[in-house]
């Protein structure tokens, strides 16, 4: 089973406005509510992939339960915990521009952080676990290092899918997988990133901090995979673009699908691209149907 664990869930409210002006009313052309977060939009996927997928994590209130039974109503499992304040509800704003305005969060207590490890705990050698978000502010830094150490003993493989501090400290305990974008390789590791050769230099680095395999996925110019066989350029497939909220996470649900069928990383990776491009190219997540139809597309080649 691949499990995802979503500290952070959100509804993703998706706002279109023509001509958006601060410091003016805005009339919306159209709006929708997503359940969102990243764990969250990895399992939604995979279970569009027909994949065994549960998302843990932890909700709250109207908006956690919004959540719970839409994903629930779709065939995903839950096995979330609640806690006392409301889930976010996080704005993205289609304008001229796409703007984000990504909410706090509920506060989380040692005894929920508890119960979530006493979950994991259970998790076997057959299974993958996602760690994916940022975390509140109220949970320690090291969490995600601390999950890891939990699976290290029960020899689950985790992917990691967060930004700064927290996926640095992931590092020494050997994530299968990490997918930093290419802003978020350079805000993790504090340096200037100008072209490709400075990307592939900085993802090596994060290759001998100790990720097993990196992903380094860059929107429209496609992604990079940095293995023990060498690296690798995905370039992406045609199309327009309607909605890249959540195409990093598909990116991973697709890798994760393909890899958790076929152990093949360079398969995986044809699928991960095609994936995220499905999903940037559709409104809400992608379908599996769609995702294959890129798949030929997707040109892969060695680099070095
Ligand atoms: N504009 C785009 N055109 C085609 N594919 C895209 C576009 N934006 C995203 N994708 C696909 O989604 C993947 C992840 O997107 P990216 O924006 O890099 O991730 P994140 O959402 O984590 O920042 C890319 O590697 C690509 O396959
Ligand atoms: O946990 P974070 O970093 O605040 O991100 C949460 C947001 O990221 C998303 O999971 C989308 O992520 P990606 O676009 O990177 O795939 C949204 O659904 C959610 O609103």
């Amino acid at each position: 089973m691949i499990y995802t664990v979503t500290f952070n869930p959100a509804i993703d409210y998706i706002v279109n406005v023509s001509h958006f002006k601060t410091g003016e009313v805005n009339r919306v052309n159209s709006d929708i509510k997503y359940p969102g977060g990243k764990g969250i939009n990895v399992s939604r996927v995979l279970n569009n992939f027909g994949v065994d997928t549960k998302a843990l994590g932890f909700i709250g209130g109207f908006t956690g339960n919004f959540i719970k039974n839409y994903i629930e109503d779709e065939g995903v499992k839950t096995d979330f915990i609640n806690v006392k304040e409301d889930t976010r509800i996080n704005v993205k704003l289609k304008s001229n521009e796409e703007t984000e305005i990504n909410g706090y969060g509920p506060t989380i207590t040692e005894e929920n952080l508890n119960s979530l490890f006493d979950k994991i705990k259970k998790l076997n050698s057959e299974d993958i676990l996602v760690l994916a978000g940022n975390v509140q502010k109220s949970v320690p830094r090291d969490i995600y290092a601390q999950i890891q150490n939990i699976c290290i003993k029960n020899n689950v493989k985790v992917v990691v899918d967060t930004t700064g501090e927290a996926l640095l400290n992931t590092l020494k305990n050997k994530p299968f997988l990490i997918k930093p974008n290419k802003y978020e390789l350079s805000e993790m590791l504090n340096v200037d990133i100008d072209n490709m050769d400075d990307i592939i230099h900085y993802a090596k680095k994060l290759i001998d901090m100790g990720a097993q395999n990196v992903i380094i996925s860059m929107a429209g110019d496609g992604a990079l995979l940095i293995c023990n066989e060498g690296v690798y350029k995905a370039t992406t497939p045609n199309g327009a673009v309607k909605n890249s909220v959540g195409a990093g996470d598909s990116l991973i649900a697709g890798f994760l699908a393909s890899y958790y069928k076929e152990e093949d990383i360079l398969k995986a990776f044809k699928l991960s691209v095609a994936t995220g491009s499905a999903t940037a190219f559709s409104l809400d997540l992608c379908t599996k149907e769609y995702a294959m139809s890129l798949i030929n597309q997707v040109d892969i080649k060695k680099i070095s």
